[in-house]
């Protein structure tokens, strides 16, 4: 996606393919600034301390990072203390350790002289399969705004989002947000709810940022007034993205997302999740009892980040002082209340047949 006019993706190689460069999205959408990876701990921290996010653009930073590893010693042991410390960064994005699998697979069985090669190589290429595969969730999402439009014609379609799904979550055009992209470029009469997405705020902050970037109608609203929307109509259709989804088609995302798709169903508005199919967990049936949630640090519930009076990002407290905070970032939804799930395949009921008829080799 274009930002001042120039193409980029979410994280790149440098020149030399000796370090890999990322937007550095804790300072969005105050500055938009680039840092550079240059060791797997850089890697390992840009996707703790969410530098990076969003469970695809999480898998392919851990992709690089065995790069980096490699580059530094390409020993059997170092790419196993390599591929544990990349897998140990955050616990519920099923791609972070799919991608870590891609990698291994890549240059396990090589000689040590040929393993970075190797490793860049596949890293490359899953960054772009990973754009190639949101075109194509895109272009299947597209279908479902266009039968929302052709059904109020002349009318503005609104799809609520929670989180950030968009490009910045992925290598490019992201999960949730690729359809709506495609829509407004195609001239459908689109406007985006976008859930500020407590505690980090990732809808306020880059979802908001994105679709601004990039002219698409939004607005922002608190994270408790979807259901009000919904109850009043206001709600065409929701697409969120996941950062695991079951062979049962459960789906895990931001927390919160739950309860949007109960509202959802109160609400008759269709709920739908768009996702590669490298979110998909096929171990796991059940995504309440399977599904490793993450917790983070109390201090983001306690406190918020926002621009101070000298343009200086500054971090506020805005909880009674000493209180203590609960902060689980995902949430399970059972897939009996998603509508459907939209894939780089095509659409399907969200349901292990759903998924299967899509996926047969998994059979
Ligand atoms: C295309 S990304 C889908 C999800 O990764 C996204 O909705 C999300 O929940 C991201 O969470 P985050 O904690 O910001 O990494």
């Amino acid at each position: 996606m274009k930002v001042n006019g120039v193409h980029y993706r979410s994280i790149w190689p440098d020149g030399d393919d000796e370090t890999v460069s990322i937007i550095d999205q804790t300072k969005l959408p105050h500055r938009f600034e680039i840092a550079r990876l240059e060791t797997l701990d850089d890697a390992a921290r840009a996707i703790e301390t969410m530098q990076v996010r969003g469970a695809p653009l999480i898998g392919a930073t851990a992709a690089y990072g065995i790069c980096l590893a490699l580059g530094e010693d390409a020993s059997d042991d170092a790419l196993e203390a390599a591929a544990e410390r990349l897998r140990a960064t955050r616990p519920t994005a099923i791609n972070l350790n799919w991608a870590i699998d891609e990698m291994l697979a890549a240059v396990r069985n090589r000689p040590r002289g040929e393993r970075l090669q190797a490793a860049r190589v596949r890293a490359h290429e899953i960054c772009d399969e990973d754009v190639e595969t949101n075109r194509r969730i895109g272009e299947h999402g597209l279908t479902l705004i266009r039968d929302a439009a052709a059904a109020k014609p002349g009318e503005t379609v609104n799809i609520l989002t929670h989180c950030n799904a968009g490009w910045i979550a992925t290598v490019d055009w992201g999960t949730a947000l690729a359809p709506i992209y495609m829509a407004h470029d195609a001239g459908l009469p689109v406007h985006v709810w976008v859930d500020e997405t407590r505690p980090r705020n990732q809808g306020a902050a880059l979802t908001a940022w994105e679709l601004g970037g990039h002219g698409v109608p939004h607005t922002i609203v608190a994270d408790n007034a979807g259901g009000h929307l919904m109850q009043h109509g206001l709600v065409d259709l929701c697409i969120t993205g996941t950062d695991r989804t079951t062979a049962a088609g459960d789906v895990a995302n931001k927390i919160g997302t739950y309860l949007k798709a109960l509202a959802a169903k109160d609400n008759g508005v269709p709920f739908h999740v768009a996702l590669p199919s490298s979110t998909i967990d096929w171990t796991i049936e059940d995504g309440v009892a399977g599904i490793p949630i993450e917790e983070r640090e109390a201090r983001e519930v306690t406190h918020v980040q926002g621009l101070g009076p000298d343009g200086e990002i500054v971090s506020v407290e805005i909880a009674a002082p000493g209180s203590p905070a609960a902060n689980y970032a995902f949430d399970v939804t059972p897939a009996r209340l998603v509508t459907g799930l939209i894939t780089e395949r095509g659409l399907c009921p969200a349901s292990g047949e759903g998924l299967r008829a899509l996926f047969p080799e998994k059979g």
